[in-house]
């Protein structure tokens, strides 16, 4: 079993990786979705991002409005690393439940750690290698206004949450440069995993 660590910047391309991965026959665990099933209605942080951020950022139906939250905690510092005290050490125990459930199996699958902070908080230690989804500054900023149409202003507010992708990148064993075509990319994953599934 080999535990690839996918990582990036907000909107570089990690999920494009991933889904080929997937179709490759990687067991993909995506950060974003253990996040937002860990703060459904009435779960542990549930109830601390309650009690920390008030019920204005409920939903009627009680689940956490996560578009105002995130208009929230991406100004503000110091309340992103409340939520992010909040959310992180159970986002990690999922993973290493997860994990040692499919090392239990014995599962000769590759797993992929689909992770934007993965470097932030240390799971790369967790990994056998580290992938990085890359692209440059200019193409980062387009793509993310693009697809969650937002303003510039806040997409390089969301991009500074986060450590440099450039520092990512110069950390991974892997950069996967997604600034061209997605056929471009995908040649790219295909081979990569092919490495890793001849590499014994
Ligand atoms: C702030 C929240 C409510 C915004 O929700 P929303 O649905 O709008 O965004 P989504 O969860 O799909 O995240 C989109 C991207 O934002 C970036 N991002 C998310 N959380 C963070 C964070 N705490 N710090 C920096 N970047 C972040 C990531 O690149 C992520 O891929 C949500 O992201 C959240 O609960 N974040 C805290 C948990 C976390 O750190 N998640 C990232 C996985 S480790
Ligand atoms: N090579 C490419 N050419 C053009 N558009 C692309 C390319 N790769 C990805 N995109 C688009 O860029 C956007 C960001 O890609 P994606 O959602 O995969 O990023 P991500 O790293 O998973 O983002 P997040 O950190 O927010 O989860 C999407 O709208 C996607 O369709």
């Amino acid at each position: 079993m080999k535990i690839i660590g996918l990582t990036g910047g907000i909107a570089s391309g990690k999920s494009t990786v991933a889904k080929k991965l997937a179709q490759l026959g990687a067991y993909v665990i995506d950060a974003d979705k253990v996040a937002h099933m860990i703060i459904e209605p009435y779960k542990p942080a549930w109830y601390d991002i309650v009690e920390e951020f008030g019920e204005e950022v409920l939903n009627a139906d009680k689940t956490v409005n996560r578009e105002r939250l995130g208009k929230i905690v991406f100004n503000n510092p110091d309340l992103l690393q409340k939520l992010n005290n909040i959310t992180h050490p159970r986002i990690m125990e999922f993973f290493k439940e997860e994990i040692q459930r499919l090392k239990a199996e014995k599962s000769d699958s590759v797993i992929v750690l689909e992770v934007p902070l993965l470097y932030e908080t240390h799971m790369d230690r967790i990994c056998d290698e580290v992938w990085v989804v890359w692209v440059d500054y200019e193409t980062q900023i387009e793509r993310l206004c693009r697809r969650d149409k937002i303003s510039v202003e806040d997409a390089v507010k969301r991009i500074s949450a986060q450590m440099p992708l450039d520092e990512k990148a110069r950390r991974a064993k892997v950069v996967i440069d997604n600034r061209h075509s997605l056929e471009e990319t995908m040649a790219k994953t295909v081979k990569y995993f092919n490495e890793i599934v001849g590499d014994p």
